[in-house]
């Protein structure tokens, strides 16, 4: 492809959202319409921590690598809104609180005994691919959370309303989502139209979101295929049981 001007380029990445965004996975359109039981909702909070655990590392290892103050700045910002401020604060305990209203203990999810092994897989590469891939890439991987405030006000929406086991204070996680997303990939978007000035430029960017929902995606054929298919991979979490087995 030819090099595109900023906006077309934009409109560039958003087709890869609208077509590759974990919004259009089956495992999720069965979370958010009421169609999972407890124990694959229990799967999916379970596998998801790890995620959510491991963004402040893949910010981390960014902000290490940001050349100015300025970026830093920004940056850090990110480790604060998931690693708190003091214990008990900021996203990786919100999600905690998740885990803790669906029944899973504390010691046995931090554990992540239990994990499917694509989870483990699907976000390391994650975390990898923002240290050795080049600032420009790196930022762009986290342009799926452009696409995130739709999926997010559609899931707290549909859970609360097709799970009794939901609460509102159990999915308090997503709230503060809905306007650190958008702030997030802003500056995100506005940094990667500024510095993909080549088509080998854009092409990097692109593919670096590609990579992003296939990390994305894949998290959840993993789920799929272990928790609706009947397939689970040995040593899994296999409800309540295994977890009460750990502590
Ligand atoms: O609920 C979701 O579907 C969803 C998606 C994404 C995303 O698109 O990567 C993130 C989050 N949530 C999220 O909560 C979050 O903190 C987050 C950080 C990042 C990132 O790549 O830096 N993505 C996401």
């Amino acid at each position: 492809m030819g090099v595109l001007s900023p906006d077309a380029f934009e409109q560039r990445l958003r087709a890869i959202g609208a077509a590759r965004y974990h919004d259009r996975h089956p495992f999720h359109r069965a979370l958010h319409d009421g169609k999972l039981n407890r124990l694959q909702v229990q799967a999916w909070a379970l596998n998801r921590y790890y995620y959510q655990a491991s963004i402040p590392r893949k910010d981390a290892t960014l902000l290490a690598r940001l050349p100015t103050a300025e970026l830093r700045r920004e940056w850090r910002r990110r480790l604060e809104d998931h690693d708190g401020s003091e214990p008990g604060t900021g996203g990786i305990a919100r999600w905690l609180k998740l885990t803790d209203g669906l029944g899973l203990s504390r010691r046995y999810v931090e554990s992540l005994r239990g994990l499917l092994p694509t989870t483990q897989f699907a976000v390391d590469a994650y975390v990898h691919f923002v240290g050795e891939r080049s600032i420009l890439e790196a930022i762009a991987s986290s342009l799926t959370e452009l696409f995130s405030p739709s999926i997010i006000s559609e899931r707290v929406s549909g859970m609360l309303r097709h799970y009794d086991f939901i609460s509102e204070e159990t999915l308090a996680y997503f709230k503060p989502r809905l306007t650190q997303a958008p702030r997030d990939s802003d500056f995100a978007l506005t940094y990667v139209k500024e510095h993909a000035r080549t088509a080998g430029e854009q092409d990097a960017a692109a593919a670096a979101l590609e990579f992003k929902c296939a990390v994305l995606w894949s998290q959840l054929d993993a789920l799929q295929h272990a928790y609706v298919e009947g397939h689970p991979p040995p040593g899994v979490f296999l409800g309540a049981d295994t977890a009460e087995a750990f502590a």
